[in-house]
């Protein structure tokens, strides 16, 4: 069996590339999850991807994730400033994580300095645009040993 990667977008990434693009750009999350797949192809692992604009549905799937993946990209948009719900998930499943963000939330309004998930996160990166979501999947494979 592959190793297995989840891939997880939070509220309002279903958006990407139609607004804002001088903050997140042009592609569509369409776009990084086909890109996410055909690297996943490449590096030999199974990829899952999600994206929700509820709480409670990205709790849920995180928990459906447990003893099946092994590990966890998440941009949880919003969510990463205001939930212990998902913070809680990604502990109690114990499943290894990096959170990502296209935007450098650290450069942007205070509200979006505080991550619930950084701490209990292997890796934070933010600010590398859509990139990053192709450093994680790189990262995520030699981090559980994938070829
Ligand atoms: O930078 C990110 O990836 C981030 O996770 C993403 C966020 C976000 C916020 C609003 C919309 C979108 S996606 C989008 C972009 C343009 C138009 C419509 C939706 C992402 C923020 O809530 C977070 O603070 C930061």
């Amino acid at each position: 069996m592959p190793p297995s990667i989840l891939l997880i977008n939070g509220p309002n990434l279903n958006l990407l590339g139609t607004r804002q693009p001088e903050i997140y750009g042009t592609t569509t999350l369409a776009d990084i999850e086909s890109e996410a797949h055909k690297q996943a192809d490449q590096l030999s692992l199974t990829l899952s991807t999600f994206q929700s604009n509820h709480e409670g549905a990205i709790v849920d799937r995180i928990h459906e994730a447990r003893k099946k993946v092994d590990f966890i990209i998440i941009n949880a948009g919003a969510y990463t400033h205001t939930s212990v719900a998902i913070r809680d998930a990604l502990s109690g499943v114990e499943i290894p994580f990096v959170e990502i963000h296209i935007s450098n939330v650290h450069k942007r309004e205070p509200f979006r300095h505080h991550s619930y998930l950084s701490d209990i996160a292997v890796g934070v990166v933010a600010g590398l645009g859509t990139f990053g979501y192709t450093v994680s999947m790189q990262f995520a494979a030699n981090y559980i040993g994938a070829k």
